[in-house]
């Protein structure tokens, strides 16, 4: 997916100025920033949840909208699960969404959330941490190929984590591409192939993620918060 010059404004207030984003296919995309910087405003363009206000969003070669819809999985902070809904009713609910019917991929999800156990209690009985891996295995139960997670380890207890990380990392190989939106810089830099930093809805870096480049993105990073924190305070 690219995005040219794409500027958001809600309420005239502007969130997004000038983006320029290309997203390669399978590619793995850290996206970081401060509180507000607008994170969570550039997934929801790119999920097409949020429309620009000026600028362009060009879906993957060939990919119109509606097929662009049905490859993307998303993890957002709200879950979009039917709390009086049984865990694996909400998932069929979604694959039928999708157009499809599969057993044993909502099987497969289950197990690689580890919830198979619960899958028949409804998920107003489930924990946070519960609720949360099954708004992941809502993202990943039709098989998408493009992934936009905006905070997906958050409410997750250590062994969650880990499966999260096995399972993105696994995807991954597959040729599933993410945009990872986190506040753990070191996290994020280990599980993608770029890091982007948004600052007041501009991008103001980019860099590949290797352990070389991490130390000065940090000091970069640190720059740019300093400078918000002067902005409120
Ligand atoms: N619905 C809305 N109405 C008004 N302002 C909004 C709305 N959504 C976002 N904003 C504003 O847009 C800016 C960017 O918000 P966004 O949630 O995208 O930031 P973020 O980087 O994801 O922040 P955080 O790390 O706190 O989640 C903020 O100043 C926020 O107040």
């Amino acid at each position: 997916m690219q995005l040219k010059n794409v500027s958001l404004a809600i309420e005239d207030k502007p969130v997004l100025r000038s983006i320029n984003l290309n997203w390669a296919h399978g590619e793995a995309i850290a996206l970081l920033g401060a509180n507000g910087a607008g994170k969570s405003s550039l997934l929801k363009v790119m999920s097409t949840l949020l429309h620009p206000s000026t600028g362009k969003t060009t879906m993957p070669e060939g990919m119109s909208l509606q097929k662009w819809k049905s490859k993307l999985g998303v993890v957002f902070p709200e879950t979009f699960l039917y709390s009086s809904l049984t865990g694996y009713e909400n998932l069929l609910f979604y694959q039928k969404l999708y157009g499809k019917t599969d057993n044993e991929q909502i099987e497969q999800v289950f197990n690689q959330v580890n919830l198979s156990r619960v899958q028949q209690e409804r998920v107003e009985t489930y924990s946070k941490g519960m609720k949360q891996r099954l708004a992941i295995a809502r993202a990943f139960v039709h098989q998408p190929t493009h992934l936009l997670l905006d905070e997906p380890f958050d409410g997750l207890d250590l062994a969650s984590k880990t499966i999260l990380e096995r399972l993105l990392k696994e995807k991954n190989k597959q040729g599933v591409g993410y945009v990872l939106v986190s506040h753990d810089s070191a996290h994020a830099w280990d599980l993608c192939d770029r890091a982007v930093l948004l600052h007041n809805g501009k991008i103001v870096l980019e860099t590949p993620c290797t352990e070389k480049t991490y130390r000065s993105f940090m000091n970069q990073y640190q720059g740019w918060l300093k400078e918000k924190q002067h902005d409120v305070f």
